[in-house]
Protein backbone atom coordinates (compact mmCIF):
# COMPACT_ATOMS: atom_id res chain seq x y z
CA UNK A 1 0.00 0.00 0.00
CA UNK A 2 1.29 3.48 -1.17
CA UNK A 3 1.00 6.31 1.40
CA UNK A 4 0.84 8.49 -1.62
CA UNK A 5 -2.37 10.78 -2.04
CA UNK A 6 -2.63 10.40 -5.70
CA UNK A 7 -5.65 8.74 -7.50
CA UNK A 8 -5.13 6.19 -9.62
CA UNK A 9 -5.04 7.38 -12.81
CA UNK A 10 -2.94 10.21 -11.88
CA UNK A 11 0.04 7.06 -11.03
CA UNK A 12 -1.16 5.28 -14.07
CA UNK A 13 -0.40 7.65 -16.18
CA UNK A 14 2.42 8.11 -14.46
CA UNK A 15 3.84 5.14 -15.23
CA UNK A 16 2.63 4.17 -18.43
CA UNK A 17 4.90 7.39 -19.26
CA UNK A 18 7.86 6.03 -17.55
CA UNK A 19 7.63 2.81 -19.34
CA UNK A 20 7.55 4.80 -22.70
CA UNK A 21 10.76 6.60 -21.85
CA UNK A 22 12.64 3.38 -21.82
CA UNK A 23 12.60 4.22 -17.46
CA UNK A 24 11.37 0.32 -16.41
CA UNK A 25 14.12 -2.54 -17.49
CA UNK A 26 13.36 -5.69 -18.06
CA UNK A 27 16.37 -8.24 -18.35
CA UNK A 28 19.26 -9.19 -15.34
CA UNK A 29 20.37 -6.08 -13.78
CA UNK A 30 22.45 -5.80 -10.98
CA UNK A 31 21.39 -3.66 -7.79
CA UNK A 32 23.46 -1.82 -5.47
CA UNK A 33 22.99 -4.70 -2.67
CA UNK A 34 24.96 -6.70 -5.14
CA UNK A 35 21.30 -8.90 -5.91
CA UNK A 36 20.26 -9.82 -9.74
CA UNK A 37 16.95 -8.29 -10.26
CA UNK A 38 14.63 -8.93 -13.29
CA UNK A 39 13.30 -5.47 -13.11
CA UNK A 40 15.06 -2.36 -12.76
CA UNK A 41 13.71 1.10 -13.02
CA UNK A 42 16.18 3.65 -14.25
CA UNK A 43 14.96 7.28 -13.27
CA UNK A 44 18.18 8.88 -14.57
CA UNK A 45 16.29 9.01 -18.13
CA UNK A 46 13.99 11.25 -16.60
CA UNK A 47 16.34 14.24 -17.17
CA UNK A 48 15.58 13.89 -20.46
CA UNK A 49 12.41 15.10 -20.08
CA UNK A 50 11.86 18.09 -18.28
CA UNK A 51 7.86 18.38 -18.37
CA UNK A 52 7.81 14.79 -16.90
CA UNK A 53 10.71 15.48 -13.99
CA UNK A 54 9.11 18.43 -13.02
CA UNK A 55 5.79 16.59 -12.51
CA UNK A 56 7.63 14.46 -10.65
CA UNK A 57 8.63 16.90 -8.28
CA UNK A 58 5.27 17.94 -7.81
CA UNK A 59 4.12 14.44 -7.25
CA UNK A 60 6.76 13.86 -4.78
CA UNK A 61 5.82 17.55 -2.83
CA UNK A 62 1.92 16.51 -2.92
CA UNK A 63 3.04 13.11 -1.19
CA UNK A 64 4.69 14.33 1.45
CA UNK A 65 3.76 17.87 2.02
CA UNK A 66 0.17 17.06 2.67
CA UNK A 67 1.58 15.28 5.94
CA UNK A 68 4.71 16.74 6.76
CA UNK A 69 6.45 20.10 6.50
CA UNK A 70 10.33 20.23 6.90
CA UNK A 71 12.20 23.12 6.17
CA UNK A 72 14.92 22.00 3.71
CA UNK A 73 15.22 19.28 0.84
CA UNK A 74 18.21 17.21 -0.06
CA UNK A 75 18.19 14.37 -2.67
CA UNK A 76 20.31 11.46 -2.32
CA UNK A 77 23.30 12.01 -4.72
CA UNK A 78 22.69 11.82 -7.88
CA UNK A 79 19.92 10.76 -9.46
CA UNK A 80 17.35 12.44 -7.08
CA UNK A 81 19.12 15.69 -7.71
CA UNK A 82 16.99 17.07 -10.18
CA UNK A 83 14.40 15.94 -8.23
CA UNK A 84 15.11 17.92 -5.11
CA UNK A 85 16.04 20.80 -6.77
CA UNK A 86 12.96 20.51 -8.66
CA UNK A 87 10.81 20.73 -5.59
CA UNK A 88 12.73 23.38 -3.89
CA UNK A 89 12.16 25.57 -7.00
CA UNK A 90 8.96 25.20 -7.44
CA UNK A 91 7.53 25.53 -4.27
CA UNK A 92 10.44 27.58 -2.74
CA UNK A 93 11.83 25.17 -0.09
CA UNK A 94 15.36 26.29 0.27
CA UNK A 95 18.15 22.97 -0.67
CA UNK A 96 21.18 21.78 1.26
CA UNK A 97 23.22 19.39 -1.04
CA UNK A 98 25.29 16.48 0.09
CA UNK A 99 28.69 15.95 -1.49
CA UNK A 100 29.84 12.45 -1.91
CA UNK A 101 33.31 12.85 -2.00
CA UNK A 102 33.66 15.36 0.59
CA UNK A 103 36.10 13.32 2.45
CA UNK A 104 38.84 13.13 -0.16
CA UNK A 105 39.22 16.73 -0.55
CA UNK A 106 39.34 17.90 3.18
CA UNK A 107 38.59 21.07 2.82
CA UNK A 108 35.30 20.87 1.00
CA UNK A 109 32.20 20.93 3.22
CA UNK A 110 30.07 17.57 3.67
CA UNK A 111 26.82 19.62 3.31
CA UNK A 112 26.67 22.82 1.29
CA UNK A 113 23.81 25.49 1.78
CA UNK A 114 22.88 27.51 4.37
CA UNK A 115 21.29 25.68 7.29
CA UNK A 116 21.61 25.59 10.96
CA UNK A 117 21.92 23.40 13.48
CA UNK A 118 18.42 21.26 14.37
CA UNK A 119 16.67 22.23 10.74
CA UNK A 120 14.64 19.61 9.33
CA UNK A 121 15.22 18.07 6.42
CA UNK A 122 13.00 16.36 4.07
CA UNK A 123 15.42 13.64 2.38
CA UNK A 124 14.70 12.80 -1.48
CA UNK A 125 15.31 9.89 -3.65
CA UNK A 126 14.34 8.22 -6.76
CA UNK A 127 13.48 5.12 -5.05
CA UNK A 128 14.41 2.54 -2.26
CA UNK A 129 15.27 -1.53 -2.13
CA UNK A 130 17.04 -1.50 1.06
CA UNK A 131 17.19 2.07 2.05
CA UNK A 132 20.73 2.23 2.11
CA UNK A 133 21.29 4.94 -0.01
CA UNK A 134 19.30 6.89 2.26
CA UNK A 135 20.45 6.20 5.32
CA UNK A 136 24.16 7.18 4.14
CA UNK A 137 22.73 10.88 3.76
CA UNK A 138 20.50 10.64 7.02
CA UNK A 139 23.92 10.22 8.55
CA UNK A 140 25.87 12.97 6.75
CA UNK A 141 22.91 15.41 7.48
CA UNK A 142 22.83 13.88 11.03
CA UNK A 143 26.69 14.61 11.59
CA UNK A 144 26.16 18.33 10.60
CA UNK A 145 23.46 19.10 13.31
CA UNK A 146 20.75 18.46 10.77
CA UNK A 147 17.09 16.37 11.67
CA UNK A 148 15.49 14.05 9.39
CA UNK A 149 12.21 12.69 10.37
CA UNK A 150 10.45 12.21 6.47
CA UNK A 151 11.96 10.30 3.54
CA UNK A 152 10.28 10.77 0.29
CA UNK A 153 10.26 8.09 -2.97
CA UNK A 154 8.94 8.65 -6.45
CA UNK A 155 9.01 3.88 -6.05
CA UNK A 156 9.13 1.91 -2.89
CA UNK A 157 10.72 -1.43 -4.51
CA UNK A 158 9.01 -2.89 -1.38
CA UNK A 159 12.03 -4.71 -0.83
CA UNK A 160 12.50 -4.16 3.07
CA UNK A 161 13.56 -0.55 3.17
CA UNK A 162 10.05 1.00 4.78
CA UNK A 163 10.88 -1.46 7.98
CA UNK A 164 14.55 -0.54 8.06
CA UNK A 165 13.91 3.18 7.97
CA UNK A 166 10.84 2.96 10.29
CA UNK A 167 13.18 1.21 12.86
CA UNK A 168 15.37 4.16 12.35
CA UNK A 169 12.56 6.70 13.24
CA UNK A 170 12.40 7.78 10.10
CA UNK A 171 8.67 7.65 7.79
CA UNK A 172 8.65 6.89 4.35
CA UNK A 173 6.10 8.17 1.94
CA UNK A 174 5.87 6.78 -1.44
CA UNK A 175 4.51 8.15 -4.94
CA UNK A 176 3.58 4.43 -5.78
CA UNK A 177 4.83 0.86 -5.09
CA UNK A 178 6.39 -1.54 -7.35
CA UNK A 179 3.14 -3.73 -6.74
CA UNK A 180 1.01 -0.70 -8.06
CA UNK A 181 4.05 -0.19 -11.21
CA UNK A 182 3.38 -3.88 -11.41
CA UNK A 183 -0.34 -3.85 -11.87
CA UNK A 184 -0.19 -0.83 -14.02
CA UNK A 185 1.92 -2.50 -16.63
CA UNK A 186 -0.20 -6.26 -16.37
CA UNK A 187 -3.35 -3.96 -16.68
CA UNK A 188 -2.19 -2.32 -19.49
CA UNK A 189 -0.45 -5.31 -21.47
CA UNK A 190 2.69 -3.97 -21.43
CA UNK A 191 4.02 -7.16 -18.43
CA UNK A 192 2.89 -10.41 -19.29
CA UNK A 193 3.83 -14.24 -19.53
CA UNK A 194 6.82 -15.41 -18.05
CA UNK A 195 8.58 -11.78 -17.40
CA UNK A 196 6.24 -11.14 -15.56
CA UNK A 197 6.21 -14.10 -13.11
CA UNK A 198 10.14 -13.74 -12.91
CA UNK A 199 9.58 -10.65 -11.48
CA UNK A 200 6.69 -11.72 -8.87
CA UNK A 201 9.19 -14.57 -7.76
CA UNK A 202 11.75 -12.09 -7.58
CA UNK A 203 10.01 -9.57 -5.11
CA UNK A 204 8.95 -12.61 -3.05
CA UNK A 205 11.71 -13.87 -2.82
CA UNK A 206 13.84 -10.65 -1.98
CA UNK A 207 11.51 -9.04 0.27
CA UNK A 208 14.44 -8.03 2.99
CA UNK A 209 17.43 -6.79 1.67
CA UNK A 210 19.05 -5.24 3.86
CA UNK A 211 22.20 -3.49 4.03
CA UNK A 212 23.51 -2.90 7.61
CA UNK A 213 23.77 1.21 8.51
CA UNK A 214 27.15 2.54 8.47
CA UNK A 215 27.91 3.82 12.34
CA UNK A 216 30.60 6.29 11.20
CA UNK A 217 31.70 8.14 7.88
CA UNK A 218 32.77 5.45 5.75
CA UNK A 219 35.95 6.14 4.09
CA UNK A 220 37.10 7.08 0.73
CA UNK A 221 40.57 7.22 1.53
CA UNK A 222 43.55 6.87 -0.63
CA UNK A 223 44.41 3.12 -1.89
CA UNK A 224 47.00 1.73 0.00
CA UNK A 225 48.62 -1.55 -1.15
CA UNK A 226 48.59 -4.78 1.01
CA UNK A 227 52.40 -4.64 0.82
CA UNK A 228 52.53 -1.11 2.02
CA UNK A 229 49.79 -2.03 4.92
CA UNK A 230 52.26 -5.02 5.79
CA UNK A 231 55.05 -1.94 6.76
CA UNK A 232 52.36 -0.42 9.16
CA UNK A 233 50.73 -3.26 11.13
CA UNK A 234 51.58 -3.04 14.26
CA UNK A 235 50.47 -6.92 15.32
CA UNK A 236 52.56 -10.07 13.90
CA UNK A 237 50.11 -11.41 12.41
CA UNK A 238 48.67 -8.68 10.47
CA UNK A 239 51.83 -7.88 9.19
CA UNK A 240 52.14 -11.98 8.04
CA UNK A 241 48.52 -11.44 6.48
CA UNK A 242 49.03 -8.90 4.21
CA UNK A 243 51.94 -9.80 3.40
CA UNK A 244 50.57 -13.73 2.53
CA UNK A 245 47.73 -11.64 0.44
CA UNK A 246 50.09 -9.93 -1.50
CA UNK A 247 52.46 -12.57 -2.60
CA UNK A 248 49.88 -15.46 -2.78
CA UNK A 249 46.91 -12.34 -4.49
CA UNK A 250 44.10 -13.82 -2.64
CA UNK A 251 42.18 -12.22 -0.29
CA UNK A 252 39.61 -14.85 0.67
CA UNK A 253 38.64 -16.46 3.19
CA UNK A 254 37.15 -19.67 4.02
CA UNK A 255 34.44 -20.16 6.94
CA UNK A 256 34.65 -24.32 6.92
CA UNK A 257 31.75 -25.35 9.40
CA UNK A 258 31.92 -28.66 9.09
CA UNK A 259 31.03 -31.21 11.86
CA UNK A 260 33.69 -33.72 10.89
CA UNK A 261 37.36 -33.78 11.22
CA UNK A 262 38.52 -35.42 7.94
CA UNK A 263 35.74 -33.61 5.91
CA UNK A 264 37.52 -30.06 7.03
CA UNK A 265 41.12 -31.50 6.17
CA UNK A 266 39.83 -33.17 2.99
CA UNK A 267 38.40 -29.51 1.96
CA UNK A 268 41.58 -27.69 3.35
CA UNK A 269 43.70 -29.60 1.13
CA UNK A 270 41.28 -29.05 -2.00
CA UNK A 271 40.34 -25.18 -1.33
CA UNK A 272 44.25 -25.01 0.08
CA UNK A 273 45.55 -23.11 -2.36
CA UNK A 274 43.32 -20.41 -3.41
CA UNK A 275 43.00 -19.07 0.59
CA UNK A 276 44.70 -16.97 2.86
CA UNK A 277 42.88 -17.58 6.00
CA UNK A 278 40.96 -20.56 6.56
CA UNK A 279 38.85 -19.86 9.80
CA UNK A 280 36.97 -22.61 12.31
CA UNK A 281 34.61 -23.22 14.89
CA UNK A 282 36.45 -26.21 16.51
CA UNK A 283 33.75 -27.04 18.92
CA UNK A 284 31.35 -27.94 16.28
CA UNK A 285 34.23 -30.73 15.49
CA UNK A 286 32.15 -33.96 16.68
CA UNK A 287 35.68 -35.85 16.52
CA UNK A 288 38.33 -33.33 17.59
CA UNK A 289 41.50 -34.37 18.63
CA UNK A 290 44.92 -33.34 18.61
CA UNK A 291 45.90 -34.81 15.74
CA UNK A 292 42.99 -32.85 13.75
CA UNK A 293 44.91 -29.78 14.83
CA UNK A 294 48.60 -31.47 13.45
CA UNK A 295 46.93 -32.17 10.37
CA UNK A 296 45.40 -29.02 9.53
CA UNK A 297 48.90 -27.23 10.39
CA UNK A 298 50.36 -29.38 8.05
CA UNK A 299 47.89 -28.47 5.20
CA UNK A 300 47.93 -24.94 6.41
CA UNK A 301 51.90 -24.81 6.11
CA UNK A 302 51.41 -26.75 2.43
CA UNK A 303 49.16 -24.30 1.27
CA UNK A 304 50.39 -21.23 2.54
CA UNK A 305 47.13 -19.98 4.68
CA UNK A 306 46.98 -18.93 8.38
CA UNK A 307 44.34 -20.67 10.69
CA UNK A 308 41.27 -18.41 12.11
CA UNK A 309 39.23 -19.98 15.09
CA UNK A 310 35.82 -17.77 15.41
CA UNK A 311 35.74 -18.68 19.17
CA UNK A 312 33.97 -15.04 19.59
CA UNK A 313 35.36 -14.64 23.61
CA UNK A 314 33.44 -12.44 25.34
CA UNK A 315 33.95 -13.04 29.54
CA UNK A 316 36.08 -11.24 31.82
CA UNK A 317 39.84 -11.49 31.57
CA UNK A 318 40.49 -13.79 33.50
CA UNK A 319 37.83 -16.47 32.20
CA UNK A 320 39.38 -15.59 28.58
CA UNK A 321 42.93 -16.34 29.30
CA UNK A 322 41.36 -19.95 30.68
CA UNK A 323 39.00 -20.52 27.81
CA UNK A 324 41.77 -19.41 24.91
CA UNK A 325 44.84 -21.53 26.67
CA UNK A 326 43.71 -24.53 28.15
CA UNK A 327 40.36 -27.00 27.95
CA UNK A 328 40.22 -29.47 25.49
CA UNK A 329 41.09 -27.50 22.59
CA UNK A 330 43.72 -25.36 23.93
CA UNK A 331 43.16 -22.04 21.22
CA UNK A 332 46.13 -20.36 22.00
CA UNK A 333 48.57 -23.84 21.22
CA UNK A 334 47.28 -23.02 17.10
CA UNK A 335 45.16 -20.64 16.35
CA UNK A 336 46.75 -17.55 14.47
CA UNK A 337 44.13 -15.66 15.40
CA UNK A 338 41.30 -15.76 17.47
CA UNK A 339 37.50 -13.14 17.34
CA UNK A 340 36.68 -11.71 20.42
CA UNK A 341 33.34 -9.44 21.40
CA UNK A 342 34.04 -6.19 23.45
CA UNK A 343 30.55 -6.72 25.68
CA UNK A 344 32.65 -7.09 28.92
CA UNK A 345 35.09 -3.75 28.14
CA UNK A 346 38.53 -3.00 27.37
CA UNK A 347 40.29 -5.16 30.04
CA UNK A 348 38.89 -8.68 28.02
CA UNK A 349 42.32 -8.40 26.18
CA UNK A 350 44.76 -8.79 28.94
CA UNK A 351 43.13 -12.33 29.05
CA UNK A 352 44.95 -12.27 25.79
CA UNK A 353 48.09 -10.58 26.04
CA UNK A 354 50.82 -13.31 27.87
CA UNK A 355 50.20 -15.53 25.63
CA UNK A 356 49.92 -13.92 22.25
CA UNK A 357 53.25 -11.70 23.08
CA UNK A 358 55.00 -15.55 22.87
CA UNK A 359 53.53 -16.50 19.66
CA UNK A 360 52.28 -13.27 18.14
CA UNK A 361 48.61 -14.23 17.12
CA UNK A 362 46.01 -11.64 16.24
CA UNK A 363 42.89 -10.47 18.38
CA UNK A 364 39.93 -9.24 15.76
CA UNK A 365 37.18 -7.35 17.19
CA UNK A 366 33.87 -8.10 16.18
CA UNK A 367 32.95 -4.22 15.42
CA UNK A 368 29.43 -5.32 13.19
CA UNK A 369 27.98 -8.61 12.64
CA UNK A 370 26.13 -9.47 9.06
CA UNK A 371 23.39 -11.02 10.48
CA UNK A 372 20.01 -9.27 10.65
CA UNK A 373 19.25 -7.27 13.70
CA UNK A 374 22.63 -7.10 15.19
CA UNK A 375 23.33 -4.82 18.32
CA UNK A 376 26.91 -4.25 16.91
CA UNK A 377 26.28 -0.92 15.83
CA UNK A 378 26.20 2.71 16.05
CA UNK A 379 28.38 4.05 19.71
CA UNK A 380 28.58 0.06 20.28
CA UNK A 381 30.61 -0.18 16.57
CA UNK A 382 32.80 3.28 17.45
CA UNK A 383 33.85 1.73 20.85
CA UNK A 384 35.06 -1.19 19.63
CA UNK A 385 37.35 0.86 17.00
CA UNK A 386 38.45 2.61 19.77
CA UNK A 387 39.25 -0.86 21.50
CA UNK A 388 41.33 -1.80 18.86
CA UNK A 389 43.22 1.61 18.50
CA UNK A 390 44.28 1.60 22.63
CA UNK A 391 45.20 -1.83 22.43
CA UNK A 392 47.23 -2.04 18.62
CA UNK A 393 49.80 -4.42 19.35
CA UNK A 394 47.56 -7.46 20.02
CA UNK A 395 44.33 -6.39 18.20
CA UNK A 396 44.82 -7.06 14.23
CA UNK A 397 41.79 -6.19 12.48
CA UNK A 398 38.37 -5.93 12.77
CA UNK A 399 35.32 -8.39 11.63
CA UNK A 400 32.99 -5.77 10.25
CA UNK A 401 30.64 -4.36 6.84
CA UNK A 402 32.15 -1.56 5.96
CA UNK A 403 35.66 0.45 6.33
CA UNK A 404 34.53 2.83 8.75
CA UNK A 405 36.51 6.35 8.79
CA UNK A 406 38.44 5.51 12.49
CA UNK A 407 40.09 2.31 10.87
CA UNK A 408 43.41 2.71 10.38
CA UNK A 409 45.46 1.19 7.91
CA UNK A 410 47.43 -1.29 10.18
CA UNK A 411 44.53 -2.88 10.61
CA UNK A 412 42.78 -5.96 8.70
CA UNK A 413 38.96 -5.62 7.90
CA UNK A 414 37.61 -9.08 7.91
CA UNK A 415 33.54 -9.23 6.69
CA UNK A 416 31.48 -12.38 6.48
CA UNK A 417 27.78 -12.59 5.01
CA UNK A 418 29.60 -12.89 1.23
CA UNK A 419 27.57 -15.00 -1.18
CA UNK A 420 27.05 -14.68 -4.62
CA UNK A 421 23.84 -15.70 -5.31
CA UNK A 422 21.88 -15.07 -2.30
CA UNK A 423 20.02 -12.68 -0.28
CA UNK A 424 20.28 -14.11 3.34
CA UNK A 425 19.34 -17.41 5.17
CA UNK A 426 15.97 -18.17 7.40
CA UNK A 427 18.25 -17.83 10.35
CA UNK A 428 18.65 -13.96 10.33
CA UNK A 429 22.25 -14.29 8.04
CA UNK A 430 22.96 -11.36 5.56
CA UNK A 431 24.82 -11.64 2.33
CA UNK A 432 26.76 -9.17 0.17
CA UNK A 433 28.56 -9.72 -3.03
CA UNK A 434 32.30 -10.20 -3.15
CA UNK A 435 32.68 -7.22 -5.17
CA UNK A 436 29.99 -4.84 -3.06
CA UNK A 437 31.86 -5.73 -0.18
CA UNK A 438 35.20 -4.61 -1.04
CA UNK A 439 34.99 -2.25 -3.81
CA UNK A 440 31.69 -0.22 -2.29
CA UNK A 441 32.52 -0.96 1.21
CA UNK A 442 36.32 -0.97 1.39
CA UNK A 443 37.20 -4.09 3.42
CA UNK A 444 39.80 -6.21 2.99
CA UNK A 445 38.87 -9.55 3.12
CA UNK A 446 36.03 -11.63 2.30
CA UNK A 447 34.87 -14.56 4.55
CA UNK A 448 32.63 -17.39 2.53
CA UNK A 449 31.53 -20.56 4.62
CA UNK A 450 28.40 -21.91 2.44
CA UNK A 451 28.94 -20.21 -0.81
CA UNK A 452 32.23 -22.77 -1.11
CA UNK A 453 31.84 -25.69 1.49
CA UNK A 454 28.10 -26.48 0.44
CA UNK A 455 29.04 -26.59 -3.56
CA UNK A 456 29.00 -29.28 -5.10
CA UNK A 457 32.47 -28.26 -6.72
CA UNK A 458 34.33 -26.28 -3.58
CA UNK A 459 37.31 -25.61 -5.44
CA UNK A 460 35.94 -24.20 -8.57
CA UNK A 461 33.82 -22.05 -6.04
CA UNK A 462 36.23 -21.23 -3.99
CA UNK A 463 38.28 -19.97 -7.31
CA UNK A 464 35.14 -17.92 -8.53
CA UNK A 465 35.14 -16.11 -4.99
CA UNK A 466 38.87 -15.64 -4.97
CA UNK A 467 38.74 -14.04 -8.55
CA UNK A 468 36.07 -11.95 -7.75
CA UNK A 469 37.13 -10.42 -4.31
CA UNK A 470 41.02 -10.29 -5.86
CA UNK A 471 39.57 -7.83 -9.07
CA UNK A 472 37.87 -5.66 -6.65
CA UNK A 473 40.73 -5.30 -4.28
CA UNK A 474 42.82 -4.48 -7.99
CA UNK A 475 40.27 -2.24 -8.90
CA UNK A 476 40.54 0.03 -6.05
CA UNK A 477 44.13 0.66 -7.10
O1 LIG B 1 29.13 -11.21 11.77
C1 LIG B 1 29.48 -12.38 11.59
C2 LIG B 1 30.56 -12.96 12.24
C3 LIG B 1 30.93 -14.24 11.92
N1 LIG B 1 30.24 -14.95 11.00
C4 LIG B 1 30.72 -16.32 10.70
O2 LIG B 1 31.09 -16.36 9.32
C5 LIG B 1 30.65 -17.58 8.73
C6 LIG B 1 29.67 -17.27 7.62
O3 LIG B 1 29.18 -18.44 7.04
P1 LIG B 1 28.17 -18.45 5.77
O4 LIG B 1 27.91 -19.90 5.54
O5 LIG B 1 28.91 -17.80 4.64
O6 LIG B 1 26.93 -17.72 6.15
C7 LIG B 1 30.10 -18.43 9.85
O7 LIG B 1 31.13 -19.25 10.31
C8 LIG B 1 29.72 -17.42 10.92
O8 LIG B 1 29.85 -17.97 12.22
C9 LIG B 1 29.18 -14.38 10.36
O9 LIG B 1 28.52 -15.00 9.50
N2 LIG B 1 28.82 -13.09 10.67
Amino acid sequence: MTTSILSKEEIKELVLKLNEIGAVKLGEFKLKSGIISPIYIDLRVTVSSPVLLASIASMMYKTVYAQSKPELVCGVPYTALPIATGMSIAHNIPMVVRRKEAKAYGTKQLIEGIFKEGDNVLVVEDLVTSGASVLETVRDLNSVGLTVTDVVVLLDRQQGAKQELEKRGLKLHSVFTMEELINTLVEAGKLTGPTLELVKNFLEANKNVVVPLPSSAPVRAPFVSFQERAKLATNPTANKLFQLMASKKTNLAVAVDLTVKQEILDLAEKIGSEICVLKTHVDIVQDYDQQFIKDLQAIAAKHNFLIFEDRKFADIGNTVKYQFENGVYEISKWADMVTIHGVAGPAIIDGFRESIKTTGAGLLLLAQMSSKGSMCVGEYTNQMVEMGKSNQDAVMGFICQERLSAMSDNFVLMTPGVQFNSAGDSMGQQYNTPEYVIKEKNTDVIIVGRGIYKSSNPKEEAIKYRTASWSAYESKQ
